[in-house]
């Protein structure tokens, strides 16, 4: 426990601490109790944890046997799928009927889907009450449960609904990584090459020179990337918590990313397998208009090749593209786009035509073409 790692993360609205660990499930408990004056131990506030069957059946009995007294469970099924509103309509009705008051409080146990459900009941129910983040994916520990973006898909666009509302702590136990799915761990490591590629040289280097160990899931190398990579989030969302500017970079490879989400339903990639079809997207554009390196452009397809492998999908360029109207970051009907500059540096801009994102998805759809064909 001495060795935990903390990253703050301050911001206007909230400061608060990610804590990193190999060992934090049965202490977060007592963390949480501490972080309510003792409200948990004198009875007088109530824990509601947000959890799939799965997650509770495989890492729950640690993270109970920390609490004073059982937390309430709010069960949801895995998958992206189930991210909308209805889920979260329905938990809202199950915290009323369980009696949960504005001293109550949520905490998220899943990977990101959950993470952002979760999020999003607190920043709702009865107008706004606390909630804690205990990530369960690589993926929601390098980037879901930081910065307080939460919200749901619409079958219009993904994340189009949400709050910006952050946790009152997150705490990442890195041995609850051990049961994770290999493909859901390449996925949510694809996050972590997009942080070493908009922020920090050393990390990628790390993820491309320690590939096989951080695949194999070595503990030591896996706490340096999930340490690494909260550094880079707490940074950017401490400087620009409401995605005014700077934390827009956060968004390398969602533009188009988010739009192949939408397209198939949420159904067919991981969102990091997704994202990282947008990050060769958008590293192609930079690499067009000479803003980066051919050598460097190189490097960032090899690492996220080596993250995959990126699978197919259906949709079309079109579609994609026409979808990409949704993206949040577009204002008053201007693109905002996010391309890499070199490796650990990345800028937002505002002149990417259609034209050349149909161009980028139409070489990008070749090769998912292509996939689908020798599968
Ligand atoms: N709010 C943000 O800033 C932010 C950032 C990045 C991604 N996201 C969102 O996060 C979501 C993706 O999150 P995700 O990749 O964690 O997927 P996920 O939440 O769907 O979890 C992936 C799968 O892993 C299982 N699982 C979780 N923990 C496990 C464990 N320890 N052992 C075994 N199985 C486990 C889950 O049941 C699920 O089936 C997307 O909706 C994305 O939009 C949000
Ligand atoms: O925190 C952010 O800001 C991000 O953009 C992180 C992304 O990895 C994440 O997928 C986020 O949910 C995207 O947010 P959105 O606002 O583009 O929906
Ligand atoms: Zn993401």
């Amino acid at each position: 426990m001495s060795n935990n790692t903390k990253i703050a993360v301050r911001t206007a609205s909230s400061t608060y601490e990610v804590e990193i660990g190999s060992d934090l499930l049965p202490h977060i408990g007592a963390r949480v109790d501490s972080l309510l004056n003792g409200g948990l131990c004198a009875g007088k506030q109530r824990v509601f944890v947000v959890t799939s069957p799965e997650i509770w059946k495989l890492h729950g009995e640690r993270l109970a046997s920390g609490f004073p007294s059982a937390p309430v469970l709010l069960s949801v099924p895995a998958g992206e799928q189930h991210k909308r509103l209805a889920t979260v309509e329905r938990l809202a009705e199950e915290m009323a009927q369980h009696g949960a008051d504005r001293d109550s409080v949520l905490l998220a146990f899943g990977g990101g889907v959950i993470g952002d459900m979760t999020g999003f009941l607190a920043a709702m129910y009865m107008r706004g009450i606390r909630y804690v983040q205990v990530p369960t994916t690589l993926l929601a520990q390098v980037d879901s449960s930081i910065g307080g973006k939460t919200g749901v898909n619409l079958a219009a666009g993904k994340n189009l609904a949400g709050a910006f509302h952050h946790p009152l702590a997150v705490y990442a136990d890195t041995s609850i990584l051990s049961t994770l799915p290999p493909a859901e761990l390449r996925a949510g490591l694809q996050e972590s090459v997009k942080a070493g590629i908009i922020r920090d040289r050393a990390l990628f280097d790390f993820l491309d020179t320690e590939s096989a160990a951080v695949l194999r899931g070595d503990r030591d190398a896996l706490t340096r990337v999930v340490a690494d990579s909260v550094r880079v989030k707490a940074d950017v969302v401490s400087a620009d918590e409401r995605e005014l500017g700077l934390r827009m970079i956060l968004n390398l490879g969602h533009t188009l990313g988010h739009a192949i989400e939408a397209a198939t339903q949420y159904k067919q990639l991981l969102h990091g397998e997704a994202i990282a079809w947008g990050m060769i997207a958008a590293t192609g554009i930079a690499a067009h208009r000479n803003l980066i390196t051919a050598d460097e452009a190189a490097q960032i397809e090899r690492v996220v090749r080596a993250y995959g492998p990126l699978r197919s999908f259906t949709a079309n360029a079109t579609e994609l593209v026409a979808l990409t109207a949704k993206d949040k970051k577009n204002r008053s009907g201007a693109r905002s786009f996010v391309l890499p500059l070199g490796i650990g540096d990345a800028t937002v801009v505002r002149d990417v035509s259609e034209a050349e994102l149909l161009e980028a998805a139409e070489a990008m759809m070749s090769e998912v073409n292509s996939l689908q064909v020798t599968a």
